[in-house]
């Protein structure tokens, strides 16, 4: 059929139809256009394979589709691990390209096309991608973004001097630490009445348990939802340590805003109007709110105290705000930012979200592989003191516990690779980058045995590292769907070689100029966290069935569990009349 005639017989069809029209009619009309749009999109998708260009450089392939417009962003909707994972392993390369609503975002994962990636510090840029994070996200208004911009290296490099070098590295830690020792030994109080109980208790439905053992002693426990109690526990411990302690004290509700605005991130990032009756949507928007209105309370308190005014008897102690705070409260106010706009928000967030669901993460794959827990307790017993003081006038005293984090994390290597192997399970953040000019990244050997090859990438176009790609990728980690403890443990050579770590090609920090500024900190947190709750505590599941480990859900970086275990938690048995 000629053009001309296929025009004219499709303009037949159409009046023939509209004529015609019934709603049977114009349904099947209707189905039969997008099928054929469809079709004809993923006809012509089809043929954007990568090709190779004069200067021996390739072009990156971009996957085909069948709708024009949205591109990939359905099938990204719909599931995109499956999605990503197929197009990794049809490929022979690191890298491919989506179409998301008309631009192209090319999504590399292989170790040395990512490192490269890393490498550029012209051709990308992420303060774009930032500013868009923080308007539709944090709520900053875009008026804003101006005179942010100008104070955005400030703001990084407050961070980065109080997170990621001595001196305000060591003095956060010993901060967490301290804390850790006093509040580990009262992770569940044994309170029946919520009144009593402590607020992560509270938000994970605790309840007493009693029982009677075999040989007829008194078997007392407290029920609770694991995930819960380990995240919002573990929040209680790191906020006063950012915030302070009075920020935590009149705002107890900080913790679950936090969650809530957590589960609306992809509706906020997305756009959707809030005037669409999502539940999640409505619950991230309200505790947005709260949250940025209570740190500009925080802020105007902090205001009226540096200019010697009262700030109410609700304030009455700004000295234990960490430095990285402080910090910020300084630049904010000589550059005459007003509280409102003050957005310390994210770093609020992102001291939360990630460290505590890896704990849980964490927690929950040592005790469902069997006999480990008891592996890493003898590991760490050198570098966790705990005890149980005797009573004193009859009445029992809470245990004892005294950590140092140097040797938690430089001579524990099986509990260190623990941790990368749960962040390579169960987290999957992403790094977006916008490219600003254009480059060329190369393929190592490697990665590409035999056909290693040099791909040109353009300005205008995004780039992605979708860093759970590479986490499950089986040429780079056998057996990806399995926790193996001892994954990320090196023998060093030499006569009595000793067990080291290599965290090898895992990134689960990003990395470039946008890498992680709580790196550091939330490792030597994580570890301690965790050694100090394996040492003072015994969890069982409820259920009766054993350890299940729980479907993700996404969040920004480390994943949630997608159901939630009961527990039953349990003092341990420790020496009496140690520490
Ligand atoms: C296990 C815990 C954590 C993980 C897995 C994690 C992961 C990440 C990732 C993937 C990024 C984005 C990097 C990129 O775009 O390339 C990031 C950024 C960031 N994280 Fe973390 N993070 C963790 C804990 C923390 C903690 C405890 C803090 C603060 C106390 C923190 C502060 C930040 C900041 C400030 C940024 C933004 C960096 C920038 O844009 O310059 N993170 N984190």
């Amino acid at each position: 059929m000629t053009t001309t005639s296929w025009v004219e017989s499709s303009g037949f069809i159409s009046s023939h139809v509209l004529t015609n029209a019934t709603p049977s009619t114009i349904a099947t009309a209707a189905l039969v256009t997008v099928v054929l749009i469809a079709l004809t999109t993923r006809l012509i998708s089809n043929s954007w394979g990568p090709l190779k260009g004069k200067d021996g450089t390739w072009s990156v392939g971009v996957a085909p589709y069948w709708f024009p417009l949205l591109g990939h962003i359905p099938i990204l909707m719909i599931n995109p691990d499956r999605f990503l994972r197929k197009l990794r392993d049809a490929s022979a390369h690191g890298i491919f390209a989506v179409n998301l609503g008309g631009s192209i975002h090319n999504l590399a994962h292989t170790p040395s096309l990512v490192e490269g990636i890393f490498a550029q510090r012209t051709a990308v840029e992420t303060e774009e991608f930032s500013m868009f994070i923080l308007n539709r996200f944090f709520g900053v208004p875009r008026s804003f973004n101006k005179r942010l911009a100008g104070l955005f290296k400030g703001l990084t490099q407050s961070i980065s001097m109080c997170l990621m070098r001595e001196p305000g590295l060591g003095k956060m830690l010993a901060g967490s630490v301290t804390s850790m020792n006093e509040h580990i030994p009262n992770l569940v109080s044994f309170a029946s009445r919520p009144i009593d109980q402590s607020l992560w208790e509270r938000a994970s439905d605790a309840d007493v348990w009693r029982s009677l053992k075999e040989n007829g002693e008194a078997d007392l426990a407290v029920e609770a939802n694991f995930f819960p109690l380990l995240r919002n526990f573990m929040g209680h411990i790191a906020t006063p340590l950012l915030m302070g302690q009075d920020f935590m004290d009149n705002y107890p509700e900080v913790l679950q805003d936090i969650w809530d605005l957590d589960y609306g991130l992809t509706y906020l990032i997305a756009g959707i109007p809030r005037w669409v009756p999502i539940p999640s949507l409505g619950r991230a928007l309200r505790a947005r709110e709260r949250l940025n209105r209570k740190i500009a309370d925080f802020h105007s308190a902090m205001d009226l105290a540096e200019d010697s005014k009262d700030p109410g008897s609700e304030w009455r102690d700004f000295s234990d705000i960490s430095d990285a705070l402080k910090d910020r409260y300084r630049l904010w106010r000589e550059n005459k930012i007003p509280p409102r706009l003050r957005s310390d928000l994210p770093l609020l967030w992102a001291m939360n979200v990630n460290s505590n669901n890896i704990c849980f993460w964490l927690i929950l794959r040592i005790l469902s592989t069997p006999g480990l827990v008891g592996r890493i307790r003898t590991e760490i017993e050198p570098h966790v003191h705990a005890s149980q003081p005797g009573n004193v006038l009859g009445l029992a005293e809470p245990p004892r516990l005294q950590m140092s984090v140097a040797g938690l994390r430089e001579e524990c290597p099986l509990l260190k690779s623990c941790y990368f192997e749960a962040l390579r399970l169960d987290s999957a953040p992403l790094t977006i980058k916008h490219i600003v000019k254009d480059f060329i990244v190369t393929e190592d050997e490697k990665d590409a045995p035999g056909n290693a090859r040099s791909f040109a990438l353009k300005a205008g176009e995004y780039v992605h590292i979708p860093f759970d790609v590479h986490q499950s990728d089986p040429r780079y980690f056998s057996s990806p769907e399995l926790f193996i403890p001892e994954r990320f443990l090196v023998r060093r050579e030499g006569p009595g070689g000793k067990l080291e770590v290599d965290i090898g090609t895992l990134r689960p920090y990003g990395g470039g100029v946008a890498i992680c500024k709580g790196k550091l900190f939330a490792e030597g947190e994580v570890l301690a966290f965790v050694a100090g709750i394996i040492a003072l505590w015994d969890f069982e599941p409820v259920s009766g069935h054993g350890w299940q480990i729980p479907e993700h859900v996404r969040a920004s970086g480390v994943t949630l569990p997608k159901s939630d275990i009961r527990v039953r938690v349990r003092r341990r048995k420790l020496e009496i009349g140690g520490g």
